[in-house]
């Protein structure tokens, strides 16, 4: 573990710039994130957070800048070929199919992943090696015992992880989570928070996220992103003790000042 936290960065951003006419969402950013690490983006609302992930994944093209996947340069690459190459992006809620089951949506995610037509080869609920497959994902994300439960009946946060469930499916290396704690309330959190925790080492996560309990308590390192430019990136308790961090966050973002404020990171660990 410890030799693949300081290998090769699986995704290595450089230089990333992307405007809007006069506003500069991503200006000039820095981002590397190791295999097996939890690597959280935080900022301030409008830092450029959204846009900097849709570069990632291809949705956006950068005006300047690269993007490299484990070595790889990927920066003109359609977002198919970045996904190839094992990037996985949690979908959002709209996105899965709401009359499916949670069984249902995990079996479309692993037949896409292997590339097979939907409406051949018979009834993919019946073949074992898809659903044993799906039933594998919904159990890591914990929703075996609600495998049969349609989308649009599940809670908010079975949803979310639903959509983890769907993402992983696709047996990605390096996967982008763009808030998945919003709209959870604390215990919802919480146990998103003891899901991602358990999934720690095995995959290269980019957390964008606005829960400051929980990136502080899961993140291994953490970028600052002010006005679309890193301003810093380091462990947590770098990141507390930074000044200019502090003064970007305070009276900006109440959400940060008690895991600022905490000395250790088991201070912070309301959600664990
Ligand atoms: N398609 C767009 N057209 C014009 N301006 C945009 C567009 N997308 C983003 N912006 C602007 O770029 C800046 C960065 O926005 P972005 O959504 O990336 O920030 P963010 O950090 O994700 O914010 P939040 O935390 O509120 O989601 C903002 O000023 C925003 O208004």
């Amino acid at each position: 573990m410890a030799e693949q936290l300081h290998g090769q960065p699986l995704l290595r951003v450089t230089g990333l710039r992307k405007a809007f006419g006069a506003v500069q969402a991503t200006n000039n950013v820095n981002i590397d994130v190791r295999a097996g690490e939890i690597h959280a983006l935080i900022g301030p609302n409008g830092a450029g957070k959204s846009t900097l992930i849709s570069q990632i994944c291809g949705e956006q093209m950068p005006d300047s800048g690269s993007i490299f996947l484990d070595g790889r340069d990927v920066t003109s690459s359609a977002a198919f070929a970045r996904a190839r190459l094992g990037l996985g992006r949690s979908f959002q809620i709209t996105e899965l199919c709401a009359d499916f089951t949670a069984l249902e949506n995990v079996v479309l995610s692993v037949m896409l992943r292997k590339g097979r037509p939907f409406g051949c080869w018979g009834n993919p609920r019946h073949d074992e090696a898809l659903v044993a497959e799906a039933r594998t994902q919904l159990a890591h994300v914990g929703l075996s015992s609600r495998e049969q439960v349609a989308v649009a009946d599940l809670a908010h946060g079975e949803k979310r992880q639903l959509e983890l469930a769907v993402a992983l499916a696709r047996r990605p290396r390096l996967l982008l989570l763009d808030e998945p704690m919003a709209g959870m309330g604390a215990e919802e959190s919480a146990s998103m928070t003891r899901l991602l925790r358990s999934m720690k080492g095995y995959y290269g996560i980019l957390l964008v996220e606005h829960d400051m309990d929980a990136v502080f308590a899961l993140a291994d390192r953490i970028s600052v992103l002010v006005y679309g430019r890193t301003i810093f990136t380091g462990t947590p308790d770098e990141v507390r003790r930074h000044p200019e961090v502090r003064a970007a966050y305070l009276g900006e973002d109440h959400a940060l000042q008690p895991a600022l404020a905490a000395t250790t990171p088991g201070e912070v660990h309301a959600h664990t």
